[in-house]
């Protein structure tokens, strides 16, 4: 259920009547769903809800504009790692085995809260460039220290983006190595832009570094860089 408190915090006003603008497409504007599968599994996650502010909507349409012409592409976004629930495969590089009873409850951590509340956020990627853009907006319930995202959220969403980053790059791969500096407080319910790029590849390690910035770029946030190591094709 979506709490009016939230919405008031991260996005003044939404609540006062019915958004006038039909494009570009938004999740409420999609047909109501006609089953848990469809409802639940298909929803594309990375378009405008009623939550967004004014500046998230507004970077969105930016990035939007970017895609007309094929260098970027928006990449969709779900809360099961893949739609298709039978399809969904597990990769322990240890071996250890995977209990499949707790797989149809897992849920790709960043969408596990409602909306609104926790991670807003859509990503763009420019494969000519590598590189992958992440519009992000941190709700209430990711707070830190008071009024300020929560470290761990931050960290949570650069981890995110640079594993699109290295996986569009390179396919299946995880995250060996992380280095984040911290340099300004995010303050609750803003936007940020990460800024992700493929750095260097060598055999099966994929180098990826982003920073992230507020919308109008003048302050730097935070910035990482990042080891992310291909999966053995042996053990995927
Ligand atoms: C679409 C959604 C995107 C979401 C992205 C989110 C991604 C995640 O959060 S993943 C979760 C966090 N990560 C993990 O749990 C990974 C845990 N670690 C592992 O499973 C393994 O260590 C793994 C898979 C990374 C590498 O293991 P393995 O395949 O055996 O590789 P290994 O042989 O040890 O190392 C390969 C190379 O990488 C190097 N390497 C491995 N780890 C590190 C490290 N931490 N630092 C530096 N180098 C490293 C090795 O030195 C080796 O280099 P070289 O080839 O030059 O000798």
């Amino acid at each position: 259920m979506l709490r009016s408190g939230a919405l008031r915090l991260c996005a003044p006003g939404v609540l006062r009547g019915p958004r006038r603008s039909a494009a570009p497409p938004t999740r409420e504007s999609r047909p109501p769903p006609r089953s848990f599968a469809s409802e639940v599994i298909r929803v594309d996650l990375s378009l405008p809800n009623p939550s967004w502010s004014k500046d998230m909507r507004l970077l969105f349409d930016q990035f939007m504009k970017k895609t007309e012409d094929g260098s970027w592409k928006r990449l969709p976004s779900y809360k099961y790692v893949s739609p298709q629930r039978t399809e969904v495969k597990t990769f322990f590089p240890d071996g250890k085995p995977v209990k499949e009873d707790h797989m149809p409850q897992a849920q790709l951590f960043p969408r596990s809260l409602e909306e609104g509340l926790g991670f807003e956020y859509a990503m763009f990627h420019n494969h000519v460039e590598n590189r992958t853009v992440c519009i992000f907006q941190g709700g209430p319930y990711l707070q830190g220290a008071s009024g300020f995202l929560h470290g761990g959220a931050i960290a949570t969403m650069m981890d995110s983006t640079l594993g699109v980053c290295a996986l569009t790059a390179g396919g299946v791969a995880m995250t060996a190595n992380l280095n984040i500096n911290f340099r300004r407080p995010i303050p609750l319910c803003s936007v940020v832009v990460i800024n992700s790029q493929l750095d260097k590849v060598e055999g099966r390690k994929l180098f990826v570094s982003c920073n992230v910035q507020s919308v109008d770029g003048k302050t730097l946030h935070s910035k990482a860089t990042s080891l992310f190591v291909k999966l053995n094709p042996k053990e995927v």
